[in-house]
């Protein structure tokens, strides 16, 4: 089914999660992975109370005097705070960082637990209780029941794979996913692509899967072609409710560029907006290579095999002015051996 949008026909799957067809399901999930990376997600049973309170409370951090939200400006473990234009997402064509400021809450990982010497690995920062009473409590629960949609999802992309379902259930893989919440807040700056000012840059995501909620303000565009010319770039429009759906650069090398991490980017046409991405990333050591079952002797592998961590940290260190990549480098190299 595609999608009636302001303008016109959006070719986006609207994918049920609720349909007992499992099988038709994964087809049509398939479809829309083959053909564009992007598909809303509607019936995922997220409480919709809970989510509106996310955004709730992530305006009322955003409202904070600065001052106030540099005291959890995002730390060695990339958690907390990044300020307006600190994120550069493409940074050959842009003439300044992204017109958004943001708050990145990871899974928690004690100091002492040893998955803590790893990079983007470690404790959460969280707002005083005393400046925003049940901030922490309300972004936990919402983690966690997002982890639990993004296996489900990753069941169906599975099954989309000709895989079987637990395939990205399997020890190694999500059992210790990288999955990060994201608190998005776009300023009134209006953006022109003329002169390098966009409100987030064209990228492509990294990891395995993506879950974007957004509020009701347009702005998210996707160019289902990256390699045309002119590029064609296609409004997502907001659907109340319903998760936009993305994948990452991680599946479409296991997929050996079979499903799509399809280029988007927000222009931002002079309204604040908000945002929440989830993104669902496998294990920091988990090995990305081309399935089997992608890749035959007329269809060879495309991509170099890397871990998941790998390719985070090189990506937040492309696109972050503020990422501390070298937490452990004083001391040892966290891909060494691998
Ligand atoms: O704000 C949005 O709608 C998209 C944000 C995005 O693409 C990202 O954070 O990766
Ligand atoms: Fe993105």
């Amino acid at each position: 089914m595609g999608v009636r949008g302001r303008d016109g026909e959006y070719a986006l799957e609207c994918i049920d999660m609720a349909s007992p067809d499992k099988i038709k399901t994964a087809a049509r999930v398939r479809e829309a992975c083959v053909t564009s990376g992007f598909f809303y997600l509607v019936n995922h049973g997220v409480d919709p109370e809970l989510l509106d309170e996310v955004f709730v409370q992530s305006k009322k951090f955003f409202d904070l005097p600065l001052e106030e939200k540099m005291k959890v400006i995002h730390d060695k473990n990339h958690r907390g705070y990044t300020p307006f234009e600190e994120e550069v997402l493409d940074p050959d064509v842009q003439s300044k960082g992204d017109s958004k400021e943001g708050y990145y809450i990871g899974v928690s990982v004690p100091e002492n637990d040893p998955r803590a010497k790893k990079p983007l690995h470690g404790p959460n920062q969280y707002p005083s209780p005393d400046v925003l009473p049940g901030w922490q409590e309300t972004m936990t629960r919402y983690h966690s029941e997002l982890v639990i949609l993004c296996k489900k999802v990753s069941r169906l992309l599975a099954l989309a794979l000709n895989l079987e379902e637990s395939f990205f259930d399997k020890p190694g893989i999500t059992d210790d996913a990288m999955a990060t919440l994201r608190l998005l807040h776009y300023s009134e700056e209006i953006s022109d692509v003329g002169r390098g000012i966009y409100g987030t840059g064209a990228h492509s995501d990294y990891g395995l899967l993506t879950l974007l909620a957004t509020d009701d303000v347009p702005g998210l565009q996707i160019c289902k072609d990256k390699d045309a010319v002119p590029q064609v770039w296609e409004d997502v429009p907001p659907m109340k409710g319903a998760y936009i759906v993305n994948l990452g650069d991680m599946l479409e090398r296991w997929s050996n560029g079979l499903f799509r991490s399809t280029l988007h980017r927000v222009i931002s046409r002079g309204i604040e907006r908000y945002s929440i991405p989830f993104f669902f990333d496998p294990n920091f050591d988990c090995w990305v290579e081309c399935l089997p079952t992608c890749c035959s002797e007329d269809n060879p592998p495309k991509y170099q095999p890397l871990t998941s961590g790998e390719h985070l940290v090189n990506k937040y260190k492309q696109t972050h002015k503020g990422f501390v990549s070298d937490k452990k480098a004083a001391n040892e190299n966290p891909f060494e051996g691998q």
